[in-house]
């Protein structure tokens, strides 16, 4: 494995972005050579309020910053439409991307995808980077071979920008994955209130909630005639994410191909 892992992070002020640079600084074998941030262009990172005291070059033309930056690794923590461009850039530049951003679309992915194959550089996109919400969307995955309803709740703060969650997208993913395709609930149902019954996945149904006080949290509920099974996930900090980041992170160097979910790297 090659001795410093040189990483560039976009988003820095975020609330991702933040923890991400501490775990960064943590980490003797990784290297932040610069950010991409909306803001503070020509600044340094210890000079931003709120930022660890690193000393490394802010950029806001994403462009300007991959042709500069002598980096091994993009990490991307900022918003879908951001996010995606810079995916693009980092791939063009065969810098390789770790991205936590949500929100990106099957056809986003698809030509992600496509473009890593292209230009034969590694990419990591986690849809949750912790270790435990990835048990999570496996046991739902192994319970659904047996439980064919079933309905998931996530649950996340009020300042999240797409819905459903990445997680619950990618957990209904999964179990499309071993589940016959069906139509849950009563043929004939009908909805009073538009959006009662959440988003339709294969005939599963997603519920978002967003509510300050929580930062990210999924139940997964699976029903059969007599029993109910229910399998949750809380992360209460956002310590929770930045194993997987850095998990990710040294991955990412191994690998020359599209990785969509941490848990196609575990054993
Ligand atoms: N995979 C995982 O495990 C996890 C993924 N996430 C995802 O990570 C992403 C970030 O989440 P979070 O940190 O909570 O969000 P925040 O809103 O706290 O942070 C996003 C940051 O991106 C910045 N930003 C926006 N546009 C740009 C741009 N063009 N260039 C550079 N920076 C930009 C924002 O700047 P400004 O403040 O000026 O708007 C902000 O600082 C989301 O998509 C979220 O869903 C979150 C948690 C875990
Ligand atoms: O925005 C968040 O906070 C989170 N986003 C990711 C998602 O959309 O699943 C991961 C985690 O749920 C936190």
């Amino acid at each position: 494995m090659k001795e410093t892992i040189n990483v560039m992070l976009a988003g820095p002020r975020g609330k991702m972005g933040t923890e991400a640079l501490k775990m960064i600084q943590q980490t003797e074998q990784f290297k932040l050579v610069g950010c991409v941030d909306r803001k503070n262009n020509g600044m340094n990172v210890h000079d931003i309020e709120g930022l660890p005291n690193i000393d490394a070059p802010i950029y806001t033309d994403a462009e300007e910053a991959f042709d500069r930056l002598n980096a091994d690794v993009f990490i991307d923590l900022t918003n879908p439409e951001t996010g995606y461009k810079h995916t693009k850039l980092a791939l063009h530049n065969h810098i390789r991307p770790v991205i936590g951003t949500s929100g990106f679309s099957e056809e986003q992915l698809a030509d992600l995808k496509e473009l890593s194959h292209i230009q034969q550089t590694g990419i990591v996109i986690a849809p949750n980077f912790a270790i435990g919400a990835v048990l999570m969307m496996k046991f739902s995955q192994m319970a659904a071979k047996y439980f064919s309803n079933v309905e998931i709740i996530e649950k996340h703060h009020d300042e999240k920008l797409d819905a459903p969650s990445g997680t619950a997208v990618k957990t209904a993913q999964l179990i499309k994955e071993v589940r016959d395709s069906k139509i849950q609930g009563h043929p004939e149902e009908k909805e009073t209130l538009e959006g009662a019954r959440g988003a339709d996945v294969d005939g599963m149904r997603i519920h978002s909630v967003r509510l300050p006080g929580f930062i990210a949290q999924q139940e997964v509920i699976f029903g059969q005639s007599g029993q109910t099974l229910t399998i949750n996930h809380n992360s209460t900090d956002r310590q929770s994410f930045m194993s997987g980041v850095k998990f990710a992170v040294e991955q990412v160097m191994e690998i020359d191909h599209f990785v969509y979910g941490l848990e196609n790297l575990m054993e």
